[in-house]
């Protein structure tokens, strides 16, 4: 199973500037959590702190106990090994073929022999649907495929925890969509805990267990896909509706009157753009039928069954109708709402 990542308290500042302060949240392990949030939020600074890359100045993000913000270099090292990184490009080296960028943390880290190489290699460039490519280079393939080479890379080491870092950005919905169903496939061969950030709506809506969202310098929620989904919460209706009416502007918060002058405009017909609907909560996605069950999802459930009572009534409405009649039984929770 993938390592929890518990973060308490945490605050990173550049000089001046507060980036978010006092972040408190569990990523529970093997699940897969989104966070979303407005561009400039700091979702990369989150992710580059989560791994040591950046230091918060307060708080803590516990890996199997260890502190990434205060432990030594030694243990930030063995612990970043828990970790697989997929950057926004896939960030592979343009003059190596995919098998040798694939292949290069397993020489850079291991004293694997070349033949265990050869097939851990080609074993992740089959799970991320590349097998017979390895002969190309980066700059010979879409970028649907370098995202998925990346992701075959951030694989080879075995991590507990997976980050990716905006894997819609410059795919199209489609291949955001397949993208999608190879991150839920691995979560269900290797049962990772998956950090994935995102401004991908349909992604946040379909795809993870969990979701938080980052605004005004701080994390407005964390938890089950059905409390954000039916928060009442403006900035989150305007954020899941793509929307300019609501308290977030064009590069920060809204001031007064920007707010009102814009609000004035729509109610004089001006269409605030973005999508009326986004209500209820949609279908989860799934793994692809033949890939082992998510661990994830059966802890999940019986997680979320175990707070029910601490959720607000919508979601705790949601969460009982995707409950089979089994399931009711079983957690003792009856559809009381139909
Ligand atoms: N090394 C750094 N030094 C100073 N400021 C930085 C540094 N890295 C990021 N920032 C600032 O932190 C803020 C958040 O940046 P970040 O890239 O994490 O946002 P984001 O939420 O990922 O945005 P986007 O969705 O547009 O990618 C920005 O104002 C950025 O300028």
């Amino acid at each position: 199973m993938g390592a929890e990542v518990v973060v308490e308290g945490l605050t990173k500042s550049f000089g001046k500037q507060t980036i978010w302060r006092d972040v408190t949240m569990t990523l529970p392990a093997g699940e897969v959590s989104a966070l979303l949030g407005p561009s400039g939020t700091g979702k990369s600074v989150f992710l580059k702190s989560m791994i040591g890359l950046l230091k918060p100045e307060r708080g803590r993000c516990l890996i199997n106990g260890v502190d990434i913000v205060t432990c030594s270099e030694r243990q930030l090292y063995e612990t970043r090994k828990l970790f697989g990184v997929l950057f926004q490009d896939g960030a592979l080296f343009g003059s190596m073929n995919l098998f040798d960028n694939v292949a290069f943390p397993l020489r850079e880290h291991t004293r694997k022999s070349e033949s265990e190489i050869k097939r851990i290699v080609l074993e992740k460039l089959d799970i991320t649907g590349l097998a017979g490519a390895e002969k190309k280079l980066p700059g010979e393939i879409s970028g649907g495929m370098r995202k998925r080479a990346g992701l075959a890379r951030a694989l080879v080491l075995d991590p507990e925890i997976i980050l990716v870092d905006e894997p819609d950005s410059g795919l199209d919905p489609v291949r955001t969509t397949y993208i999608s169903q190879v991150f839920l496939d691995v979560n269900a061969q290797i049962d990772a805990t998956f950090l994935i950030v995102t401004h991908n709506i349909n992604l946040a809506r379909t795809v993870p267990d969990n979701i938080g969202m980052l605004y005004r310098k701080e994390l407005v929620m964390f938890g089950p896909r059905e409390v954000l989904l039916t928060s009442e919460e403006p900035a989150v209706k305007q954020f899941l509706r793509g929307s300019m009416d609501g308290p977030i502007g064009m590069s920060e918060e809204k001031d007064s009157a920007t707010a009102a002058a814009e609000q004035a405009l729509f109610e004089a017909g001006h269409h605030a753009g973005g999508v009326e609907d986004i209500s209820g909560v949609p279908e989860q996605m799934q793994a692809t039928p033949g890939m082992p069950e998510r661990q994830g999802v059966r802890r999940r459930k019986d997680r979320v069954m175990s707070i029910l009572h601490t959720l607000p009534p919508a979601a705790q409405r949601h969460i009982i109708d995707s409950l089979s009649p089994a399931e009711q039984h079983h957690y003792n929770v009856r559809q009381v709402w139909r």
